[in-house]
């Protein structure tokens, strides 16, 4: 008899009971913190006099105000410096690890999660931060939350949720030349709605999701959200375990991975699962996809005109003219020629190893635009160090990008990397909000990081097919 799916398979094995509100009481393998979410969940235990329940299952990481440039302390920006400090207060109180700058592992918290090992199949993992589905590439229940629930998992190791229904969202066919993941996801926002996944959590299956690597997967997960979907996941298969088998956790404890590797394959979907929903996307029919608007939804094929509002649903129809009026562009045109003032290569969408060494490959003996302030942050320390060991860094400098250190910044600009005024940037991170980037008049073109590449070289958006590769070392 088919248990279902992963969701199904996974929840039921976590489940501590059903409350008397209906919701599911939930135990949670591991919680991951950051400095901008968790003060005020601490601040709750402290008032209660209660402790950390689960020091062990917790694990922290700096990331969203971490300067990129100069990350001596005392952090010059004094809020920046406060959070960092607190951050530290709570964990050393409590005994929770905490990958800070020093250790060389530091990184966004959806980068260096997976990096070290700690995500795994079939956990239930949490974070105050919506991008953790994110970790849902590796066939993990991972969910975003809010700051009461950050509060009841430390307090408990639990937390209460409503279940969701499922939504396969089943890929077929290959990608195309400079094609990659993200175009994958910013087309089923497109077709879906940033609305579409509201009580969903998306699966995510089909040949073309198969054959990515994990980078390419966390980038589709990551931005389930988006899409409004609670949660997204790939089921685990040999791709994941060999991922696996390479991080610290498994390098640490080779015995682990031969005993949980039949929990991970028993917790697959069934063959026969049944779905709510099945959506079926041809990965043949996809070209680059950039945004012309404000919300991750309104994106295009880089060939395909601009929609005119009142082509577009009723509902659609006033954010599209709003968003055109903010982004200044035209029904009809295509993105193609948009000039762009910045190129940001970073966030927990695209900032791994394989995404700079693509984006690297575009790069290579060409040169930034004049007009473009082009920067690349590597989304952890390993990754940071790992592309500057085999050339990457050289090779993004020489053409006159700036290399800086690891945490989100311009994804959000919660540090001192923002937009000025009306810049128009193109970057692979995953949210083109008003405002988003720093400046309440910044224009946020979103791409694959090949395509921001091409962007920064070309200073405006190209279609990055249209830019021969360079050979470049690297493996
Ligand atoms: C700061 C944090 C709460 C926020 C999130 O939840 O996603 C941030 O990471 C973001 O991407 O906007
Ligand atoms: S990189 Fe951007 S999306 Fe990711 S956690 Fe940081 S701010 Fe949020």
């Amino acid at each position: 008899m088919s248990e279902g799916t992963l969701y199904d398979k996974v929840w039921d094995r976590h489940k501590v009971t059903t409350l008397p509100t209906g919701q599911d009481q939930l135990f949670i393998g591991l919680h991951l913190i950051h400095e901008v979410t968790s003060p005020q969940a601490f601040g709750m235990l402290r008032e209660r006099d209660l402790e950390v329940a689960y020091p062990e299952l917790t694990h922290a990481t700096v990331d969203h105000i971490v300067p990129t440039a100069d990350q001596s302390r005392p952090y010059e920006e004094d809020a920046a410096e406060e959070m960092m400090a607190e951050l530290e207060e709570n964990v050393r109180e409590a005994g929770i690890e905490f990958s800070d700058p020093t250790t060389g592992d530091q990184g966004i918290v959806h980068v260096i999660g997976p990096e070290q090992g700690l995500t795994q199949p079939g956990k239930t993992i949490v974070c105050g931060d919506s991008h953790t589905s994110t970790h849902g590439a590796f066939g993990a229940l991972a969910f975003g939350i809010g700051t009461s629930q950050i509060r009841d998992v430390l307090a408990t190791g639990t937390v209460a949720m409503e279940k969701q229904k499922v939504r396969k969202i089943q890929v077929d066919g290959e990608l195309g030349e400079g094609v990659e993941a993200k175009d994958i996801i910013l087309e089923i926002i497109r077709r879906l709605g940033t609305e579409g996944g509201v009580g969903y959590v998306y699966e995510y299956a089909g040949e073309a999701i198969e054959s990515l690597g994990m980078e390419g997967r966390m980038s589709i997960c990551n931005m389930s959200i988006e899409g409004g979907a609670r949660a997204g996941y790939v089921n685990p298969d040999e791709t994941t375990y060999e991922w696996l088998e390479e991080t610290d956790y498994f390098q640490e404890n080779p015995e682990r991975f031969e005993e949980l590797k039949p929990y991970w394959e028993s917790i697959r979907s069934d063959a026969d699962a049944e779905y709510d929903d099945i959506v079926r996307i041809d990965a043949n029919e996809l070209e680059p996809v950039v945004t012309w608007g404000t919300t991750p939804g309104q994106g295009i094929g880089i060939t395909d005109p601009i929609p005119a509002p009142e082509e577009l649903p009723e509902d659609k129809q006033d954010t599209a003219r709003r968003a055109q009026e903010h982004m200044r562009v035209e029904p009809g045109d295509t993105m193609e020629g948009y000039d762009i003032d910045v190129a940001f290569l970073g966030s927990c969408t695209n900032a791994r190893l394989p995404d700079l060494r693509r984006a690297a490959r575009i790069v290579k003996g060409r040169e930034v635009h004049d007009d473009v302030r082009a920067m690349v942050v590597p989304g952890s320390q390993r990754v940071q160090q790992a592309a500057e060991e085999e050339g990457l860094k050289d090779i993004f400098e020489e053409a006159g990008f700036e290399w800086r250190n690891a945490g989100c910044s311009m994804c959000l600009g919660m540090n001192e990397d923002q937009l000025e005024g009306d810049e128009a940037c193109a970057s692979s991170s995953n949210r083109n909000f008003i405002g988003r980037q720093g400046s309440k008049d910044g224009r946020t073109v979103l791409m694959n990081p090949r395509m921001v590449a091409a962007a920064a070289i070309q200073g405006e958006v190209t279609d990055v097919r249209e830019l021969p590769e360079a050979e470049v070392t690297a493996q």
